[in-house]
């Protein structure tokens, strides 16, 4: 059976990024964008963002607790907002300002988290 799309990204590597980089455009953000449906970007394209409704709070400090795990071993990291029944994320290449093809593999592989 064929990998799904966000299952390829997930297997990416993700690789340091020079800050010279380029963050990219809207229209290639978007296109990464169809391989994680649950994700969206901002309005201004600079942000991965990612809403996520748990039953309660021990369940959104669990999941919170499995991506710093995933965060910490790929050194990228999502900011995380939680409480009682949600955890938010948004994801962003700090050193470019905006997103780079790492915020879409860490994306991925936030989804091969059972949530
Ligand atoms: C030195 C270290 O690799 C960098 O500070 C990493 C750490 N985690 C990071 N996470 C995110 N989301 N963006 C970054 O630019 C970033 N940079």
């Amino acid at each position: 059976m064929p990998l799904s799309a966000a299952a390829a990204l997930a297997r990416e590597v993700i690789a340091p990024c020079p800050r010279n980089t380029p963050a990219l455009t809207r229209a290639e953000a978007e296109t990464l964008l169809a391989a994680i449906p649950n994700w969206t970007l901002s309005p201004d394209g600079t942000l991965l963002l990612r809403s996520c409704v748990l039953p309660d709070f021990a369940n959104a400090y669990a999941l919170v607790e499995r991506i710093a795990a995933l965060a910490e071993a790929a050194d990228h990291h999502p900011d995380i907002a939680f409480g009682w029944g949600y955890v938010r994320l948004t994801l962003q290449t700090h050193s470019i300002g905006g997103l780079h093809r790492n915020d879409f593999i860490m994306a991925a592989r936030i989804e091969t988290l059972p949530h």
